[in-house]
């Protein structure tokens, strides 16, 4: 792990919002066109997470003949935006915004299409902005072989940080999404 993954001094344990989904609640997409978990993009990933105890999520994907790199094997590329994706709903849990801002990650075993990926992330720390958190991927059930796992670092922002630089046509589609919970997680987050 690079020293800009490892927790500062001073850095805090990540606190759960009182308001976050109970634990086994899953997540649902926060954006329907989302290449990670959305339902509208018929290429991606459509990963599903749930809320874990603590400031812990998990989540599944099965590796599709769209996500190969290598015959037969899923891209590195691709089990890099599940294990992103899996940690960036961990906002969620926070109830902030946060983008990632550095992805460490070790590629352990390929991963064969067919496969269902089940991966888990946790925060670690919490120092300001910066939210440290870790993932990893297992083949063959929850307690499988790792094939993947990740270290990263996300760095909370605020709403503008959307609005003043994606495309305005998606921004205003996505602020009038008739979805309350997709629009809550994407532009209503408590401090
Ligand atoms: C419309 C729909 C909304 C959807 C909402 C849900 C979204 C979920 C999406 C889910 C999809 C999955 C998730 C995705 O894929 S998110 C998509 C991929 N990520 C991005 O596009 C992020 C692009 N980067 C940026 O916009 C900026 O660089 C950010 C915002 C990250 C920081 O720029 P900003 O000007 O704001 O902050 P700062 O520069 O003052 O830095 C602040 C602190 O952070 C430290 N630092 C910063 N970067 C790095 C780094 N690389 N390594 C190590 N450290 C780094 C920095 O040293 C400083 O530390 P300190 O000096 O305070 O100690």
């Amino acid at each position: 792990m690079t020293t800009a993954l490892t927790p500062p001094a001073g850095a805090r344990p990540p606190v759960r919002h009182p308001d976050a989904p109970a634990p086994g609640e899953p997540l649902g997409s926060h954006y329907e066109h989302c290449f990670g978990c959305g339902g509208g993009q018929p290429h991606g990933l459509h990963l599903e997470a749930r809320a874990e105890e603590g400031v812990a999520v998990t989540a599944e994907f099965t590796v599709t003949a769209d996500h190969q790199g290598a015959p037969g094997l899923a891209h590195g590329g691709v089990l890099a935006t599940a294990l992103d994706e899996t940690l960036g709903s961990l906002g969620w849990l926070l109830r902030v915004i946060a983008v990632t801002g550095r992805l460490e990650t070790d590629f352990v075993r390929p991963v064969p299409v067919g496969t269902a990926l089940h991966l888990s992330a946790e925060v670690t720390a919490v120092h300001g902005r910066k939210i440290y958190a870790t993932a990893t991927g297992r083949t063959g059930g929850p307690d499988g072989p790792v094939a993947v796992r990740a270290d990263a670092l996300f760095i909370e922002v605020k709403v503008d940080h959307f609005i003043d630089n994606g495309r305005p046509k998606e921004i205003q589609a996505a602020m009038a999404d008739p979805d309350t919970q997709r629009r809550a997680r994407a532009f209503e987050v408590n401090p």
